[in-house]
């Protein structure tokens, strides 16, 4: 892991680069994602069962999970791990039931009535990753806020493995209590969602993380549903001064570092002795990791550790990198969260590591990566919501601004708007008595 002293340009620059090298690869990726699209658009179920054999490796019949799968797998999986999904949920729900929000109603004496209709999207879709890991955790923070939200139909997808879908993921989806779930992943599925085809019904919005094609699908089918956001690879800076505890710091960095080869891992710091000891506490802790070859590459190609001269610098360079996840090894952390403008998700203290939110304190793990914290949020209830206002003018209170409406109608030229305002006042033109 490089030791940056002070040296910000050079962070930044190499992020930049990155994410330029990204962006290229992506390209060609885009192209193969835009085939598929169209491909599923015109031949539907046909051209669906074709890339699930290509991609999956799996012949399908039927895409649909059956309920006795979802029954087989609820039984064969352990029921310390049931009980775990069922603490974590608890907390996602009771989280996310604080995000609930009610519509208004504006009402004056003067006869003027204005307000806000909320209402729950009707049929969302839920993409699980099932590729190289598989995530249960995902399906509850998923699909967790869009049934509170009041989400009527959820259609899950998630990509089929040789034996079918992960039993842990449907079981998470029975306790998350989703039952239509079709076994299919990768850009065909999320085309599959958005144009519809005979077996997939289409959805209003596409949700969920997943991989380069995932994404890339998701990006090239917006406008045609609603997405999200892009998640991308996972990513986490830490800022931490002589307090920080580097066994501690080690571990969370390498918890997102383990995702993906392309997740980023960043400890910032104001303690020169404290980047010496993370940095050799991670080479430690590596030796003892299943997926250290996952977590290495990634360490080395996107982990860094820089010293800088004050917290005020710490948080500027966290600031530019508006990461997925910042957590604070510092004096006094919750007085920081002043300093903080852009970050996915904050965890305060040595006793909210990264994984804590991943798992199970309630916050959303879906978040956004690739500096996009400066304008996405985290995945919430309001992503299952849209709202609709509604107004009612007496006579009397439309009489009261007519004039100030047409004035603003003329000016953009617009006279059939003038008169819906006026005519309203004229004699002949309908006044109401
Ligand atoms: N940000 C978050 O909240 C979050 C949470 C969980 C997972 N993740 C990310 O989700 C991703 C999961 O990726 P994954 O690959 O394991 O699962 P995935 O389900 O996203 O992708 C698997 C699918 O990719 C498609 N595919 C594979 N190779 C292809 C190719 N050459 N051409 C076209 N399609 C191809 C196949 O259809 C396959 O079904 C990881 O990057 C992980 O970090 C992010
Ligand atoms: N850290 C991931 C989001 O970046 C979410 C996750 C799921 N499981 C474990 N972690
Ligand atoms: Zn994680």
């Amino acid at each position: 892991m490089k030791i940056l002293y002070g040296d910000i340009s050079s962070i930044l620059n190499d992020m930049t680069v990155l994410r330029e090298e990204a962006g290229r690869v992506e390209k060609t990726a885009a192209e193969a994602v835009e085939r598929i699209i169209t491909d599923i658009k015109m031949r539907k179920d046909e051209a669906l069962r074709e890339y699930t054999s290509r991609f999956d490796g799996v012949e399908l019949a039927s895409f649909r999970v059956s309920t006795e799968a979802i029954e087989r797998a609820v039984e064969s999986v352990e029921s310390s791990f049931l009980e775990a999904l069922e603490g974590a949920k608890r907390n996602i729900v009771s989280y996310h039931e604080k995000q609930k929000r009610q519509g208004f109603v504006d009402a004056d004496t003067k006869g003027i009535i204005r307000g806000q209709l909320i209402r729950p999207l009707h049929t969302v879709g839920v993409y699980v990753p099932g590729g190289t890991a598989a995530y249960p955790s995902s399906v509850l923070m998923n699909v967790l806020p869009a049934k509170i939200a009041g989400v009527k139909r959820i259609v899950m997808v998630t990509p089929p493995g040789k034996d079918g879908v992960n039993p842990h993921i449907l079981a998470a989806a029975h306790i998350a209590g989703v039952d239509e779930i079709y076994s299919i992943g990768g850009a065909q599925a999320v085309a599959a969602l958005a144009y519809g085809t005979e077996s997939i019904p289409r959805v209003d919005k596409i949700v969920g993380p997943g991989n380069m094609y995932v994404a890339l699908a998701k990006r090239a089918v917006f406008g045609a549903v609603n997405i999200d956001m892009i998640a991308g690879p996972s990513e986490i800076v830490v800022i931490a001064d002589e307090t920080g505890n580097a066994s501690f710091i080690a571990a969370d960095l390498l918890s997102q570092a383990e995702h993906d080869t392309n997740a980023t891992a960043i400890l910032i710091t104001t303690h020169k002795e404290l980047a010496q000891q993370v940095k050799q506490e991670v080479e430690r802790q590596l030796q003892e990791l299943p997926r250290a070859d996952i977590a290495r590459a990634s360490i080395e190609a996107n982990g860094a550790i820089v010293v800088v001269d004050s917290l005020q610098e710490a948080f500027a360079v966290s600031n530019e990198i508006a990461p997925e996840h910042l957590e604070l090894h510092i004096h006094e952390p919750m007085t920081a969260l002043a300093d903080i403008q852009h970050a996915g998700s904050i965890f305060i203290g040595p006793y909210a590591p990264e994984p804590l939110g991943d798992y199970f304190a309630g916050p959303n793990h879906v978040l956004p990566t690739s500096g996009t914290a400066r304008f996405f949020s985290a995945l919430s209830v309001d992503d299952f919501v849209k709202k609709s206002s509604f107004l009612s003018y007496t006579r009397e209170a439309l009489e009261q601004v007519k004039d100030q409406i047409v004035i603003l109608a003329e000016k953009e030229g617009l006279q059939a708007h003038a008169r819906a305002i006026s005519i309203r006042f004229e004699e002949k033109g309908g006044a109401d008595e």
